[in-house]
Formats: structure tokens, C-alpha cells, sequence
């Protein structure tokens, strides 16, 4: 459903962030890139979103071309991105991020299901402002949210487990395994955690702007892990 056709991005000083990438997202399938930090992951999920613009290359959402499209038209068009870092918007509830969100009034039961299956009780946070009085897990947990509100054909998400505690990332894994289900939204998530990796369709690695590796868990985990083990390895000689 998401193709990107050898995208580059290079910066106005000539380095190449992204280099030459083309990979397909598949409808209704759970896509997990990875890759080591600095790799470019996300940068190409705000490629992907609209926030940035790439050098060359092309993107196609169900076929149409939506290189040219703004992060707004690209959100009408269904792709919504949860960033890493989490935008604070000071004077917005919750309750009025996740019905800007859903685009249509919620039901009480509604924001129970959107918070809870973050870890959230509605009750506690519902008339909570979105500003830092929030702790980091908490935003992120609430844009998690806001991203299943929208209910898009797209979802990206930027490393969803970070700053999240063990129990919440549990019911993350529920709700991204729910997601799969349904079979009809897709998901482009970015993350380094061998939990979320398990869950994939296919995983995509990225390292140093290039598609290293494409397949699926049972292709590419064993390389990888067996990869870290290796990285790890001279380290314990030098011990
Ligand atoms: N706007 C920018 N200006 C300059 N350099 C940038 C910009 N955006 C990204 N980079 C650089 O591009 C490289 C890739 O960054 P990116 O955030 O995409 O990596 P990543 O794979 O998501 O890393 P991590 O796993 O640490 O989150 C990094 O070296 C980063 O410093």
C-alpha cells in the first residue's frame, strides 16, 4: 500500500541521510524497521509523514503519487505518524487532542478504550492538560492514543517503546497485535526492541541510509541478533 522508490535525502552541505531507499509497506501487515542508531529511521518516517522533503526518489500510496503532498494532505490521505519525541500542545486537554484526533465526538467509553489500551485510566487523565506537566511516558502513551484515534489506513510510529514502563509496553504489544487482526490498517514501526520485532510481518533493517536487510522475523532476526552478539564480541576479548 506504501511504496517509496529510491528515495534519497541529502543535506544542503552534501551528507547523504538516506541513500537510494526503496521498500514496500504491505496492507494490513505490521513493518518494523530497525537498524542501528544514526541509521536514518527517522528520517524516513518523516519522509514518510511529509515533514521533510526528500533529494529524489519517489512515494506512491495505493498506487497515487504523493511525493509532492504536504504532511496535511498526506493525513487526509491516511498516514499518521506518532513521533519519537512527542509534541506538548499548552491550553489542549487530552479529551480535545483525541477527538482533533478521531475528527468526530467521542464517547466516554471511547476514550476509555483509546487510553486504556495505552496503560492510561481515562478518569486520571481525560481533563489533563497536554503540557509538561506530563511525564514523558505519559505524552508519549497519549500520542500513542491519538494515533489510534485517527484510524488511518497508515500508522508510523517512532520508537513507541521508548520511555515507556514494561507493564504499559505489554499492552502496546496487545495493541499493535490487535491492529494486525484487523487486517486492515497498516503499520510502519520504528524500534530497536526484539518484542516488537517478533511481532513483524516483515522487518526492514536501515544502516548508515541504505536498506541493509529485508524479510521476514524468521530471515532476518537470527542474523541480527546473531549481529549484536558479534558486535558485542571484541569488546569481551579485550575483557
Ligand atoms: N535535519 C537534520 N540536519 C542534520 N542532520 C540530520 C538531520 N536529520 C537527521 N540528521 C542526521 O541523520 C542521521 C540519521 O538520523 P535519524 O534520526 O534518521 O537516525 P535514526 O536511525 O532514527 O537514529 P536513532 O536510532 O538514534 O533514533 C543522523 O546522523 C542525524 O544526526
Amino acid at each position: 500500500m506504501l511504496k517509496l522508490q529510491n528515495i534519497s535525502w541529502v543535506l544542503p552541505n552534501g551528507e547523504k541521510i538516506l541513500d537510494d531507499v526503496s521498500l514496500t509497506v504491505q496492507k494490513g501487515k505490521l513493518t518494523v524497521v530497525t537498524g542501528p542508531n544514526g541509521g536514518g529511521k527517522t528520517s524516513l518516517a518523516k519522509i514518510i509523514a511529509g515533514l521533510e522533503k526528500p533529494t529524489s526518489g519517489r512515494i506512491f500510496l495505493d498506487g497515487e503519487d504523493i511525493t509532492k503532498l504536504d504532511t496535511t494532505m498526506r493525513a487526509k490521505k491516511g498516514i499518521s505518524y506518532a513521533f519519537q519525541q512527542p509534541v506538548r500542545f499548552k491550553g489542549l486537554s487530552v479529551r480535545d487532542l483525541l477527538e482533533l484526533s478521531a475528527g468526530e465526538k467521542l464517547k466516554e467509553s471511547d476514550y476509555c478504550e483509546l487510553l486504556g489500551s495505552v496503560g492510561l485510566c481515562a478518569h486520571d487523565y481525560i481533563d489533563r492538560e497536554v503540557n509538561s506537566s506530563l511525564s514523558g511516558g505519559e505524552i508519549k502513551r497519549i500520542e500513542i492514543a491519538t494515533v489510534l484515534a485517527r484510524n488511518t489506513r497508515l500508522s508510523v510510529f517512532d520508537e513507541p517503546e521508548a520511555g515507556i514502563d514494561l507493564w504499559s509496553f505489554s499492552g502496546l504489544i496487545d495493541v499493535f497485535q490487535k491492529q494486525k487482526q484487523s487486517g486492515e490498517r497498516s503499520m510502519l514501526v520504528i524500534s530497536h526492541q526484539e518484542r516488537i520485532l517478533q511481532i513483524a510481518d516483515e522487518i526492514i533493517v536501515i544502516a548508515n541510509g541504505k536498506v541493509r536487510t529485508t524479510g521476514t522475523k524468521e530471515q532476518v532476526l537470527p542474523s541480527l541478533l546473531e549481529g549484536e552478539k558479534v558486535n558485542q564480541c571484541p569488546l569481551g576479548k579485550e575483557v
